[in-house]
């Protein structure tokens, strides 16, 4: 595969950053991980704002503008020969001296990785879902951005293992429902989809917001707030979503199994109808 970096696509293996870049050295990077469905990057101005928004609070000098962004992506794309991908496009801080920096960084550093998916299927994927032991982090700001730091997801990847048909959902420190590892969580009773609230601490995935955009616009009411493990086990439905894998039905959270999923059915087939639009 080839990578993109610093204004050129190069084989993964020839990439190189330097051993003071602030990504590396103090997780000083952010990035937003997205589809490619038929050569059309999916919400690509949400992902990329939420991207330049956390590299302005960090004093990452970097500036989106849709047709650089959109050109670099194709590049990418017609070097891998790939019309559906799997995209992650990373802002790292770019070097500095050693030691914690306030000036902020003129020079970071473009990343964009990339791998083959398979077309996106028609109906919702299926899950089942684990509560995980170890808590949720606090976020290391105000709101959790998508940044370079990931250990605790990776800490908690290793409690659920390689399991790819099952997403281990997190409980922050105060006790509250917070998140999957790589993905946000809803639920339902009736006509009310519940998911837990930003201040939770959970990333607020460019999908969560577009479901709940949809929801509304299909008659669902969304209460967003701080909900106990019980009150989800006690749901008619659960599901999951991010950018990879849209919203995916979750079948059972531990030994609690969801006999319905008709909102997940509903919201992925219109979902379905934007992809390749928006
Ligand atoms: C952690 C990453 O990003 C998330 C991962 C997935 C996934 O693996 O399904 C989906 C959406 C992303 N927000 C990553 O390494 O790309
Ligand atoms: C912890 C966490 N929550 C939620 C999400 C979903 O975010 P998005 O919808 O922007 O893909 C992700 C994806 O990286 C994640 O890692």
């Amino acid at each position: 595969m080839y990578v993109y970096i610093d204004g050129e696509v190069k084989k993964a293996g020839e990439a190189r950053l330097s051993v003071f870049d602030h990504g590396f050295m103090y997780g000083l990077g952010l990035f937003e991980t997205f589809r490619v469905y038929n050569g059309h990057p999916f919400l690509l101005n949400a992902h990329m704002e939420r991207l330049e928004a956390g590299a302005e609070e960090l004093g990452i000098v970097f500036r989106y503008e849709r047709e650089t962004v959109e050109a670099e992506i194709q590049q990418l794309l017609d070097a891998n020969g790939l019309q559906n991908a799997y995209v992650r496009y990373n802002v790292s801080a770019g070097p500095g001296d050693l030691g914690i920096q306030t000036t902020p960084y003129l020079e970071p550093v473009i990343v964009i990785y990339m791998k083959p998916l398979p077309a996106a299927g028609a109906e919702p994927m299926q899950k089942d879902a684990l509560w995980l032991r170890l808590r949720r982090n606090s976020p290391e700001g105000r709101e959790r951005m998508k940044s370079h730091h990931y250990m605790n997801n990776w800490l908690a990847k290793q409690e659920i293992k390689d399991r790819p048909d099952v997403e281990g959902i997190f409980v922050n420190g105060e006790g509250y429902a917070a998140e999957g590892i790589v993905s946000n969580i809803f639920w339902r009773k009736r006509d009310t989809l519940y998911t837990p609230a930003v201040g939770t601490g959970i990333l607020n995935g460019i999908t969560r917001q577009f479901v709940i955009q949809l929801a509304h616009e299909n008659d669902y009411i969304v209460e967003e707030g701080y909900f106990l493990p019980k009150n989800i086990e006690a749901a008619e439905e659960m599901f999951v979503t991010n950018s990879i894998q849209e919203i995916a039905a979750v079948r059972a959270l531990g030994d609690h199994y969801f006999p319905s999923y008709s909102a997940a059915r509903l919201l992925h087939s219109r979902y379905q109808k934007e992809r390749e639009k928006k």
